[in-house]
Order: C-alpha cells, then sequence, then structure tokens
C-alpha cells in the first residue's frame, strides 16, 4: 500500500512529518521497548527535525538509529549524512535523552571495509534480517533512494544487507548503502520530498510505474508513505493524494 500526503508548505510538511514520526516512535517503544529507524542523507535530516527535536513526546533515549546510506567520509566532513542528522536533531537534545547511533567506522575511502563493517553492526543489533520500524528515505532529482542509482548493478543485490558503491555518479563516489532486501522487509517506510525541482521526477514515479526507477522500486512488507509539499506535488493527479 502507498499514500502520498501533501502540505502547503515545508514547515507544514515538517509538523505532518513530526507527528508521524512521533506516533510510529510511541507504538514501536511500547510494543518492544525501543524504535528502530533509518535515515537518510541530503535534505531529509532538516525536514524530519525542524519540530521534531522540540517534541517532548518523543523518547528519543529509545531510538537506535541507522542510515539508510552514508558516504565515504569522516564524520565530520560536510559530505557526512551523520553530520547533517548530528548538527539537525542529536546536537539540539539534551545529554539524557540521547539516541543510540550507528555510525560508519573510519576506513577512508574503503567502501567495501566500510560496507562489511556496517552490516556486521546491523547484525550485532538485529541479528536476522533487518524489520525497521522505519526507514526515511528521500528521492534524488533521478529517482535514487539510498544510494541506489538508476540503471546501477546494485538494484539486483540479493544477499547483501548493506552494499559498497565506488562509483556514484552523484559525489562523493565512495559510499555504503542499504540493499532491496532490508529496504523491503521493513515495517513502514517514509519517503520526504519537496521543492518544485523534484516534480517532475515524483509524477513519474508515482504515476509511471512501468519506469521501474529506484524509489518504485522498493517494495516493503510494511507501507510506503510519502510526505510531499506542494511545490513537488504540482503535476501529480489529484486521486494520487490524501490528506493528512
Ligand atoms: O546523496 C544522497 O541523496 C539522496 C537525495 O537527497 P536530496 O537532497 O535530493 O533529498 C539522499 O536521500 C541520500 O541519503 C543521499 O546520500
Amino acid at each position: 500500500m502507498s499514500i502520498t500526503y501533501t502540505f502547503p508548505s515545508t514547515d507544514a510538511l515538517s509538523s505532518g512529518l513530526n507527528d508521524f514520526v512521533a506516533k510510529r516512535s510511541s507504538e514501536a517503544i511500547a510494543d518492544h521497548g525501543a524504535f528502530t529507524v533509518a535515515v537518510s542523507g541530503g535534505s531529509l535530516p532538516k525536514l524530519l527535525s525542524k519540530e521534531l527535536r522540540q517534541n517532548p513526546n518523543v523518547d528519543f533515549s529509545k531510538w537506535q538509529i541507522f542510515w539508510a546510506d552514508e558516504r565515504c567520509v569522516p564524520l565530520d566532513d560536510a559530505d557526512s549524512n551523520y553530520r547533517e542528522l548530528k548538527i539537525q536533531l542529536l546536537d539540539t537534545l539534551d545529554s539524557d535523552k540521547q539516541p543510540k547511533s550507528y555510525t560508519i567506522g573510519a576506513f577512508g575511502k574503503d567502501a567495501e571495509k566500510a560496507a562489511v563493517d556496517y552490516e556486521q553492526q546491523l547484525k550485532d543489533y538485529f541479528k536476522e534480517l533487518p524489520a525497521f520500524d522505519l526507514i526515511l528515505l528521500g528521492m534524488g532529482p533521478d529517482g535514487h533512494c539510498c544510494s541506489l542509482f538508476p540503471g546501477h548493478p546494485l538494484l539486483n543485490e540479493t544477499s547483501r544487507w548493506v552494499a559498497p558503491i565506488t562509483d556514484s555518479p552523484k559525489p562523493p563516489p565512495e559510499r555504503i548503502t542499504l540493499t532491496y532486501p532490508v529496504l523491503d522487509n521493513a515495517k513502514a517506510v517514509a519517503f520526504v520530498t519537496a521543492g518544485e525541482g523534484k516534480q517532475d521526477m515524483l509524477q513519474q514515479i508515482l504515476e509511471q510505474p512501468q519506469l521501474q526507477l529506484p524509489c518504485q522500486r522498493v517494495n516493503p512488507k510494511g507501507s510506503v508513505f510519502w510526505f510531499v509539499d506542494d511545490a513537488a506535488a504540482g503535476k501529480l493527479q489529484k486521486q494520487t493524494i490524501s490528506k493528512y
């Protein structure tokens, strides 16, 4: 099942996302004592954190945060997906509210070593194929999500949970990414995208399923949600959209 929610502005989008994530977090913590979430980079950390960081009802200390993809750079590098979430969310939380963050190891540009190490971190926590409570994904202007790019052989990876990529068309070239076996085993996946620059790609992804772009190939056991602003939704047919 896929549901698309649109919002009149990016502030309203952040607000809707805050409600949604807070509810998912509370339900997961009530059910099994933790909220396992995989977070993307790009524009997502800012859209996610704007309201969420001030939400007193979210028990961040029970969050287990993994990254949907990460660039093979130091954690304090401007390209680090971890760094962006740290700035937008983690640094704003009190020390007793800090989540557990599972960051990429320090292997320089060695994406293979980083992927093996990150998969082991997932295995140590989940013991079996991860069933994330929520995976939060962005949508690149070419339809990529995580570091799964159109036409790339990694789209066909079926055994690794975390794969290396050394030829990412978007810099930096060396990255690691969750693979479809993990994405498709999630309890819920939420795509978040905003801005007029995403209009054409969003229309293709939601209304031209035959294209089989990376975002369209995400087919989890749980539901898929799209959180988009009106600017990005400008070319969608009305029946594609639901009210939040
Ligand atoms: O490189 C990446 O890009 C995508 C999309 O980013 P956006 O800025 O267009 O939202 C992001 O989801 C991914 O995590 C990141 O590594």
